[in-house]
């Protein structure tokens, strides 16, 4: 082989000038020039050229005459867009503070190419504010289905662009951030979102299906040493999960008509239903998404419209007992106040925020089309019940340990994902009957919480919402033959009067259901395993991702550390050659070699500090390094400490 081998210690050793091929050496810059300044054999025979200046100047000119785009060309200007706007189209700073893109006229027919001086103006006046009630959607859906916005002025056609998906969106339907699949729009809470809720400020949810593998059918079959892309990072459903939690946490409606609060901020409406009802606090009641100004995070508050707080105490001695529960089955509460900002006098309950959460009664009692809640036909199964008694019995040992009742126990307010359910209401009922003549004891509603409790499961178990319970004796008699008799032996033991002088523990109802407990338990550590499986493979990433970032602050840097063309000269060089062997590989035919497989190889490897060795060939082939895992390491190392040397920390403190 014609491989120039070293130690890594002789790197420094200048390499002979390459033999000179068909092209016209003069021209070609020495290598020796660019990785150690200077050639010995400049004066004694070397056939290129040692001007620096002399090479750049004929290396463009080189270039001019090419018409191939490699990474140093300027970014790719469509020529029709420069006509059309008449001067070069290049972002301005002041991009970064230009008004979010906003389509209008999702839904509708094909985008059209439209001038960029008018129509893709963003104009706040013409959105309208936030009106929850009194909606009427199918005008307002007309009138912007009219007007069309492409985000790129029309000049090239994404297929996943929002416009294009706006034409697979029902007519009438609404964005309901909290339906599952952003498709079926026209679900829950048409009436309180904006029509066509992608073009009036509502982000657009990111294209999940960029992620998926192309065909869980078409798998090709594999040796069970050979791995897919996808192998490689979590499940596609879990990512996708993920990405909508994250993305639902940093959704905004710029012009919701919700007022800032004190210290509140991107007040967003979670309500999924226009219609108030005050059954359950005796206040028509209303949930948002916000954003603390402090410390940024996002919390859930509760509003109770109209209710005037006549005792302070009420607050401060409530919540102070409730944020003490942390419970896994319990939505925490932090704190409550009163406000006028929402034009009456509101009380607000704060609470954790917990995306993609719906009500376990949406979630068992979904609205058909017609907004009419069908009976649900489909039995719901006895493991899935066991794990909600579960699930509420927990919360309640924690709750009337802490001498305290849930009291708000209803399916509405009790909130669900992926089956995990957890009380939402908790505190509330406590501060509005604070002052209350006729206030239990908390013996009394502690045992009132086993009846709410036993009538929630007898409720999911008929398929019946709880309101419509006229006869509790002949609901519990159709459990059997569906559910066993040992469910329906702990729905009655909730459900009815306990016998004179014997009182209801949370003790005594877990002490009979050891057994589901016992599943359960072992259901949940079994998930459990399974995240860490794949947060175990996700931790790999992240150290690649580290390194990625190391290797691309290095690489192509120009003039740095007092030092010209910095990336390009001395053993920064070969981490270029490096990034070249990882991520520029060609086959026999000089074509791009692609294989996730090599890079993720390669750079454990690296992150590693393998001794392994390595062939480094220059893009030209004119020079090769031998050279091990470990240096390379030691290099990218030494370049980015170098860096560090002279920059100053970030804002942030963060450094990888
Ligand atoms: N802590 C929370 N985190 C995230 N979402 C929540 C939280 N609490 C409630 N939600 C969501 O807010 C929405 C509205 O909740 P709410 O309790 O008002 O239900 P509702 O069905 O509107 O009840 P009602 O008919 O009594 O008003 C529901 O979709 C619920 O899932």
């Amino acid at each position: 082989m014609a491989a120039t081998r070293y130690n890594s210690g002789d790197l420094r050793r200048q390499v002979g000038s390459p033999r000179a091929k068909n092209r016209d050496t003069k021209e070609t810059l020495c290598r020796n020039v660019v990785i150690y300044g200077h050639c010995r054999w400049e004066d004694s025979g070397c056939t290129f050229n040692h001007d620096q200046n002399k090479a750049s100047v004929s290396q463009t000119d080189l270039n001019s005459n090419r018409r191939v785009f490699n990474v140093e060309s300027p970014s790719f200007t469509p020529a029709n867009q420069q006509q059309s706007a008449g001067k070069k189209s290049t972002f301005s700073s002041q991009a970064a503070s230009a008004a979010p893109f906003t389509p209008r006229g999702v839904g509708t027919s094909t985008p059209t190419l439209q001038q960029a001086n008018d129509s893709t103006i963003f104009n706040p006046a013409a959105i309208r504010e936030f009106t929850p009630q009194n909606y009427d959607v199918g005008n307002t859906i007309s009138q912007n289905g009219a007007q069309h916005v492409t985000q790129d002025g029309g000049l090239y056609s994404d297929p996943f662009s929002i416009s294009s998906l706006g034409q697979t969106m029902p007519p009438q339907g609404q964005y309901n951030p909290y339906a599952n699949d952003p498709n079926n729009l026209a679900g829950a809470g048409a009436g309180l979102y904006q029509p066509a809720g992608f073009g009036n400020g509502l982000v657009h949810p990111p294209n999940y299906h960029l992620y998926q593998p192309p065909s869980e059918l078409y798998r090709p079959s594999l040796q069970p040493y050979q791995r897919t892309t996808y192998d490689f990072f979590i499940p596609k459903d879990r990512r996708e999960n993920l990405q909508k939690k994250l993305f639902h946490m940093q959704q905004l409606l710029p012009n919701s008509g919700l007022p800032n609060l004190d210290r509140w901020h991107s007040l967003f409406p979670l309500d999924t239903k226009a219609t108030r009802n005050s059954t359950c606090f005796g206040y028509p009641s209303w949930m948002y998404k916000a954003q603390n100004n402090k410390n940024g995070r996002h919390f859930a508050l509760r509003r109770i419209e109209g209710y005037r707080l006549t005792n302070e105490k009420a607050i401060l001695n409530v919540t102070k007992e409730w944020k003490k529960i942390i419970n896994a089955n319990i939505v925490t509460v932090h704190e409550a106040f009163t406000t006028e900002f929402f034009g009456d006098s509101s009380l607000i309950f704060v609470y954790d925020f917990h995306p993609l959460s719906e009500t376990l009664y949406d979630h068992h009692f979904p609205p058909n089309n017609s907004h009419n809640r069908l009976r649900n036909t489909n039995k719901i199964p006895e493991n899935l019940l066991w794990s909600y008694v579960c699930q509420i019995a927990n919360a309640l040992l924690a709750i009337h340990n802490a001498k305290l009742a849930a009291r708000c126990l209803e399916l509405s307010k009790i909130i669900w994902e992926n089956n995990r359910i957890r009380l939402a209401a908790c505190s509330i009922l406590d501060v509005l009957h604070h002052d209350s003549p006729n206030r239990k004891t908390i013996e009394e509603l502690q045992q009132e919480d086993f009846v709410k409790f036993g009538r929630i499961i007898l409720a999911l178990a008929t398929n019946t919402p709880t309101l419509n319970f006229n006869n509790i004796d002949a609901a519990l008699a159709t459990i059997v033959p569906r559910y066993s008799t040992q469910l329906r032996g702990v729905l009655e033991w909730l459900i009815k009067p306990s016998a004179p002088g014997e009182t209801k523990t949370v003790e005594t109802l877990l002490g009979g259901i050891t057994t589901h407990l016992a599943n359960f338990a072992n259901f949940v550590m079994q998930e459990s395993d399974e995240k860490e499986f794949h947060l175990m493979r996700e931790l790999e990433n992240g150290r690649i991702a580290r390194l990625m970032f190391k290797l691309s602050v290095v690489n192509e840097r120009g003039d740095s550390c007092g030092v010209h063309n910095w990336s390009e000269t001395g053993e920064r060089l070969l981490l270029k050659l490096f990034r070249d062997y990882v991520f520029h590989q060609v086959d026999a035919d000089g074509k791009a070699r692609l294989d996730t497989n090599h890079y993720l190889n390669c750079l454990s490897k690296l992150d590693a500090s393998s001794e392994e060795q390595i062939l480094l060939t220059s893009r030209d082939n004119a020079t090769v390094f031998v050279v091990s895992y470990r240096s390379i390491r030691q290099m990218l190392d030494r370049a980015y400490g170098e860096l560090g040397k002279e920059s100053k920390p970030s804002a942030t403190g963060a450094t990888i």
